[in-house]
């Protein structure tokens, strides 16, 4: 089957991108990304491409070429879902923060309404596709719901798996030439492979046929649970071992550049920080744990909930650092931030450790000051608030959001980097310091920074996982 229409329900960060490339290399295929948020799809139909809502490098060209040719951005879901022969499902799929499960498991209600709706609206015979990432065995809830809530008509549905491995900041890097692609589907009938056929053809015209793997569909489901968990856990350990080269001497790239060498091990996900964030390594695990526990597998939920910890813990001892260094006091303190995104190159901040550290430095009294070139104001008061630790406007009171990083450094008494944004390694450091109350205080919690450099300049530096000799 050729697969002529597309629906994607999600114009999110996955949702964009993949279908702007998909709709980039494949201009034979009509594809409609929709989404209950109005302003998400104005923003994706700016004429303006620095509106787009997702920020990532290279993007904008893809939009522009595809946008108005053969990608569509909509509010009108039905009748994408009714055109289209295959739909992505690309909803978010958070932790629960409700009834059983709260604070673990994910929330599936968005899918589930996808489901109902496709099941309402369809007319002819679909592919439904998961590219959410998902609790292994959601495929069965989703036919369940697809073949039993229908409009009573005798449509037939196909449900593939397909994983989004991209990470921001490098969303199309990765869709362009991903590691792989993993499609997920019922290798057991003609419909259910002719289904993944379809699936990987729309692939094949850009990604060689030996980078695209089929499975069934539980296996395709727990591979993206994996996959995260693994890579969390790289950094996790990492950081762990930070700690002890603090104390030891060590000094953490060293060692991760020692290890990484052997090929075993491999050099990537092993840079040291000030903790993991981003929407998906904790959800991800938590969603892990939670199946593993559901199972009754207690000592496999375990070891995979100490990542968490890890990194809770990683990013409360940078806080903590920097109130003890600072002589055990920052009340009215400025301590000045340099980036709030959870990495570099993208405007998203969701679980950025910088929000949890300012957390911590808040209930301390201090003033936070806040640059990041990509991240609005807006936003940053909503991370924190969010967080529900005081009210709205103590937030405000405390944080204030600069537009120039040498305002934002001005007068302050630390400054911590918190994203590791190109930027910041060109900035005049010495003129920083000289408008900095002294001693002047630096906290890299990225390992951006050349320390001996600035503290030649006169910094008091601490760079994560660095030990005193
Ligand atoms: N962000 C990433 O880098 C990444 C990478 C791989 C996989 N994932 C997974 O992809 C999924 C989506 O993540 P995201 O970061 O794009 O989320 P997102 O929050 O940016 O986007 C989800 C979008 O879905 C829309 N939506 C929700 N319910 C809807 C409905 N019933 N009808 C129409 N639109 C609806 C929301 O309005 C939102 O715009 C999640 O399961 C996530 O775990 C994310
Ligand atoms: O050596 C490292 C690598 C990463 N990080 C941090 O880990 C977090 C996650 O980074 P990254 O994985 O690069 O970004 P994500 O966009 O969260 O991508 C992850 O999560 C996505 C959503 O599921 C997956 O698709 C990707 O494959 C997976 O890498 C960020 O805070 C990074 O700063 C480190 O601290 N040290």
């Amino acid at each position: 089957m050729e697969v002529k229409n597309i629906c994607c329900i999600g114009a999110g960060y996955v949702g964009g991108p993949t279908m702007a490339v998909i709709a980039q290399k494949c201009p034979h295929i009509n594809v409609t990304v929709v989404d209950i948020n109005e302003k998400r799809i104005a923003a994706w139909n700016d004429k303006d491409l620095s509106k787009l809502p997702v920020y990532e490098p290279g993007l904008d060209k893809v939009v522009e070429e595809a946008r108005g040719r053969n990608l569509f951005f909509s509010t009108a879901v039905d009748e994408a879902i009714d055109k289209a022969d295959m739909i992505f499902i690309s909803v978010n799929t958070p932790t629960k923060t409700y009834g059983k499960g709260k604070g673990m498991a994910a929330d599936l209600k968005y899918i589930e309404l996808c489901a109902r709706q496709i099941a309402r609206v369809s007319k002819s015979d679909k592919i439904v596709v998961e590219k959410s990432t998902l609790p292994v065995r959601t495929a069965s809830a989703i036919k369940s719901i697809l073949d039993n809530t229908g409009n009573g008509s005798d449509v037939k549905f196909q449900i593939l798996s397909n994983p989004e491995f991209l990470a921001e900041g490098t969303a199309v890097e990765d869709l362009l030439a991903p590691d792989r692609v993993l499609v997920g589907g019922d290798t057991s009938t003609e419909e259910g492979k002719e289904a993944m056929e379809a699936l990987v053809s729309v692939y094949a015209n850009w990604v060689s046929r030996d980078h695209i793997l089929t499975t069934n569909v539980w296996s395709s489901e727990l591979s993206k649970l994996t996959a995260n968990a693994f890579l969390a856990q790289r950094v996790s350990s990492i950081n762990a071992l930070s700690e002890l080269c603090e104390k030891t001497g060590a000094d953490v790239n060293e060692v991760a550049r020692a290890i990484g060498m052997d090929s075993r091990i491999g050099p990537k996900f092993l840079k040291s920080s000030v903790g993991f964030g981003g929407s998906c390594f904790q959800k991800d695990i938590l969603n892990l744990v939670y199946i593993a526990k559901t199972y009754g597998l207690n000592e496999v939920a375990d070891y995979w909930e100490q990542v968490i910890t890890m990194n809770d813990h990683q990013k409360r001892r940078f806080a903590h650092n920097i109130i003890s260094t600072l002589f055990n006091t920052v009340s009215g303190k400025k301590i000045a931030f340099l980036g709030w995104a959870f990495k570099k190159d993208t405007n998203d901040t969701r679980e950025s450790a910088a929000i949890y550290v300012a957390d911590e430095l808040l209930s301390e009294q201090s003033n936070v000051a806040v640059y990041d070139p990509k991240v609005s104001e807006e936003q940053i008061y909503a991370d924190v608030d969010y967080l529900n630790t005081r009210s709205s406007e103590e937030n405000r009171e405390g944080i204030t959001v600069y537009e120039d990083a040498y305002e934002a450094c001005k007068d302050a008494h630390a400054i911590a980097i918190l994203t590791e944004w190109d930027e910041f390694k060109t900035y005049d450091w010495k003129k920083l310091y000289d408008q900095m109350q002294k001693p002047a205080f630096l906290f890299d919690g990225r390992g951006l920074l050349n320390i001996e450099e600035l503290e030649e300049i006169g910094f008091v530096c601490y760079k994560i996982g660095s030990g005193k000799e």
